[in-house]
């Protein structure tokens, strides 16, 4: 009895000294531990937000953006929240009328207002964005355009948001953002990889951007934009084709067409069958043809279809001028572009004529998209319109039109080949937000993506509390090893000393 009271005594773990010891290591570690993972945990993601009005020729789309709000220091990545279409045409469309311009956007507004946290509101930029269809009203009538431009800044200044101005956006920032958007949403811009180029077709207005290989930036300097993003040099050669668009395209079609002042017009390009009666002044009327109008023609023409894809093709080759090019080499109308490089994203326009037709898919040899487009013109116009009651009979009755355009114009204007032809990806949206130039344009004015590559941390979060847990372990293991010269020794029979 004695001899076990004297054990206990002699027990070096039982000083009090070593007890608070290992009680203060056992302590800290785990409050080292707890440090770590609270300060590194994972907190409710919070967002921002930004908005972006696409002013198009036919229509106008508000697209709302949005990225965590502790990284909008250029790290976080914008994705697409919500897109709105507004109703009715494009704002250049109400010339006659500008307070309507202003009034066809609260819809939507509205909408925008429910989707960004009100908190958010009054920090959120909100822009618009004009392309060609107010491009061409500006050429075509000034003051008509400022006023439709006044209405809608009123409109917009009505809503809670940081509003950041009203404009139009020149060809060249259309094709380049188109471009950013495209390479931003692939992550081709932070990895540094080789850039996709993008295509953009409108209703007004056509873009072509990419970067070639050695391009001799000196020849043709309105074509080109450098950028320095995430520590990468781009030397970008863009254009955009003001009136060759689709809308404006089929004008200068039917103007070729017209040009003697016919009561009839037979066109290849829409389907047998297609008959409609069109104004010649509303045709005309349009800075794109405005100069070809015949002298003398009546009120109206009737406008039938033929449907025949290949003498639509010469129809439209007649809209391209291929005699005069002062550059090493031309696409058409005698503007520079280099050889064309890498793969391309064809979207907007490209992207809804080429869905309705089923020829998005790059495998498809272009022989076989002609053929198929041979066919699709041949079909008469009532059977199109017995298998498509859904779609809208505008939009019907211009596929063939377009399709033939869209082929038209890569091969012929741009200089695809069969080969090339199948680099290009036919793209509504990647990711989940749309292409276009809207989200470019956006990262652009908000500074969201800097010249030079961020600094990232050298660890991610859960990399961090591993090592800083492993580390207090193995503390604590070194600690109680160091204290094995106090350790009690090993012995079935307790030690009395
Ligand atoms: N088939 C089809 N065409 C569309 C749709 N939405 C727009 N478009 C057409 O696509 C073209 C692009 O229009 P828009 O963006 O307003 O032109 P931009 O301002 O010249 O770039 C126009 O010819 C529109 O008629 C759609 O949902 N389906």
């Amino acid at each position: 009895m004695s001899a076990q009271r004297e054990m206990k005594e002699k027990n070096p773990w039982h000083t009090p000294l070593t007890i608070i010891i290992t009680v203060i290591g056992v302590i800290a570690i785990v409050a080292l531990v707890t440090v770590a993972v609270l300060q590194n945990r994972p907190v409710p993601q919070k967002y921002k937000y930004g908005i972006v009005l696409d002013a198009g020729s036919s229509h106008t789309a508000l697209y709302i953006y949005e990225w965590p709000a502790e990284k909008d220091n250029n790290t976080g990545r914008v994705e697409q929240k919500h897109s709105c279409k507004v109703k009715g045409k494009g704002i250049s469309s109400y010339a006659a009328e500008p307070e309507k311009a202003g009034m066809s956007l609260t819809e939507c507004m509205r909408e925008a207002e429910m989707q960004v946290p009100s908190r958010r509101h009054q920090e959120t930029p909100l822009y618009l964005g004009a392309t060609a269809g107010m491009r061409l009203l500006n050429i075509e009538n000034r003051e008509a355009s400022d006023k439709v431009f006044e209405a809608v800044e009123k409109a917009l200044q009505g809503f809670p948001f940081s509003y950041q101005g009203a404009r139009i956006l020149s060809g060249q920032e259309e094709g380049a953002f188109g471009w950013v958007t495209v390479n931003y949403l692939d992550d081709r811009l932070k990895q540094g990889l080789e850039t996709t180029g993008a295509l953009d077709l409108g209703g007004a207005s056509t873009q072509i951007s990419f970067v070639p290989h050695e391009y001799d930036i000196s020849e043709s300097p309105s074509n080109s934009v450098a950028f320095r993003l995430y520590g990468n040099d781009y030397n970008l050669y863009t254009h955009s084709f003001l009136c060759y668009g689709k809308d404006q395209v089929l004008r200068m079609a039917l103007a070729h067409q017209t040009r003697s002042g016919p009561v009839t017009m037979s066109d290849p390009c829409f389907h047998p069958g297609y008959s409609v009666t069109r104004n010649y002044n509303a045709l005309y009327d349009s800075p794109c043809v405005s100069e070809r109008k015949p002298k003398e023609a009546p009120l109206n023409f009737t406008h039938t279809g033929v449907g025949n894809f290949f003498r639509c093709q010469e129809v439209v080759k007649t809209l391209f001028n291929f005699t005069s090019c002062k550059y090493s080499r031309c696409s058409f109308n005698g503007i520079f572009q280099p050889p064309l490089q890498g793969s391309f994203g064809a979207f907007s326009a490209y992207y809804f004529v080429m869905n309705f037709l089923n020829l998005t898919d790059s495998s498809i040899p272009l022989e076989t998209v002609k053929a198929n487009l041979a066919n699709y013109c041949g079909t008469p116009w009532n059977q199109i319109k017995q298998q498509h009651p859904e779609v809208k009979e505008k939009y019907l009755a211009e596929y063939c039109f377009s399709g033939t355009y869209i082929v038209t114009l890569l091969t012929e204007g741009y200089n695809f080949t069969k080969e090339t032809f199948s680099k290009i990806k036919f793209i509504k949206e990647i990711k989940g937000s749309d292409a276009g130039w809207t989200l470019g344009y956006m990262l652009n004015l908000t500074n969201m993506i800097p010249a030079e590559a961020p600094d990232s941390p050298p660890l991610p979060h859960a990399g961090y509390v591993s090592i800083v847990t492993v580390i207090a372990l193995l503390l604590f293991i070194l600690f109680i090893l160091s204290l094995r010269p106090i350790w009690p020794k090993c012995s079935k029979k307790p030690q009395i000393v």
